[in-house]
């Protein structure tokens, strides 16, 4: 049902009678496939175009990504699909936007049933991520101080949520991340990773690096996501303007319904 709810034009949709089923299909799944792989800097222009030209802030846009990330984990992993009532999570958060949409998604999960613990080693000084902080606290998200072990991973999480890098990250990992990302490497509960697998090269992916079960594009996929091998790729992020959607010919999926989450 996936292709048949794929907005754009086919002759064949269009037309009174589909006289040939799966032609029709064929095409309908090409469309599908066609959503626009972003590099880097069409990434980053979009989002400045969103806040410059079409009037949003920053953490309005990073509440509905937060929120459409708990949506997604919350679909891929249901509370009654691990082993506890209300499952563990590790949600670590970066120094940037995804940090920021980190904590949105753990304070989020909290809501829908989970016990989301947050790592958030290097905050920045700014009010939007105290505020954020601050929500997290007051509904009794512990936040640890150290990265814990790999086997205390396993151990007390069911999954970790990857916020640490999204779509401006560059060079090699500093510290304190890089060390986090060896531990991230050597767990065995799942990771979903929101927009990038952290530590990946925006567009060429990386061959050692993390290997996530879920990925949640924000927007649209970015170009590492073609190497994205775990069970569960969403969209999210329902908030593009057709405008802007038509001038980066992203090509995205009709989200069904009210939906704010798409598998891809
Ligand atoms: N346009 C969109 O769709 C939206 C994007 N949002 C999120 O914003 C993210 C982009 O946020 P930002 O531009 O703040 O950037 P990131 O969150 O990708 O990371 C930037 C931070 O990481 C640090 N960093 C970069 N390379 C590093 C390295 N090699 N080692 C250590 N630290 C490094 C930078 O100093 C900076 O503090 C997206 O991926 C997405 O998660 C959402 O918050 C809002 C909507
Ligand atoms: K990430």
């Amino acid at each position: 049902t996936r292709v048949l709810t794929h907005r754009g034009t086919c002759p064949l949709v269009s037309g009174t009678n589909i006289q040939n089923k799966e032609c029709f299909l064929r095409q309908a799944s090409n469309m599908a496939q066609s959503i626009k792989y972003l590099g880097q800097e069409e990434a980053q222009h979009i989002d400045e175009e969103l806040f410059t030209e079409y009037g949003f802030s920053v953490d309005q846009l990073m509440e509905l990504a937060g929120l459409s990330c708990a949506t997604a984990i919350a679909r891929a992993y249901p509370t009654s699909s691990l082993v506890r009532a209300r499952p563990s999570l590790l949600v670590i958060c970066g120094p940037g936007n995804n940090g920021g949409d980190g904590l949105v998604c753990a304070r989020h999960l909290k809501f829908f049933g989970y016990e989301p613990t947050v790592l958030y080693p290097k905050r920045p000084n700014k009010p939007l991520f105290q505020g954020l902080t601050t929500q997290c606290e007051k509904i009794d998200i512990p936040f640890l101080t150290e990265m814990p072990e790999a086997v205390v991973i396993d151990e007390a999480y069911h999954l970790v949520i990857d916020a640490i890098f999204g779509f401006s990250f560059k060079g090699a990992v500093r510290e304190p991340f890089s060390s986090i990302l060896d531990v991230l490497k050597k767990i065995t509960v799942p990771i979903a990773s929101i927009d990038i697998p952290s530590g990946w090269d925006v567009e060429q992916g990386s061959t050692d690096g993390l290997q996530p079960d879920m990925l949640i594009s924000l927007t649209a996929p970015k170009k590492s996501a073609t190497h994205f091998q775990g069970r569960y790729h969403y969209l999210g992020g329902r908030f593009i303007p057709p405008a802007l959607e038509r001038k980066y010919q992203l090509n995205l999926p009709q989200y069904p319904s009210t939906d704010s989450v798409y598998q891809l």
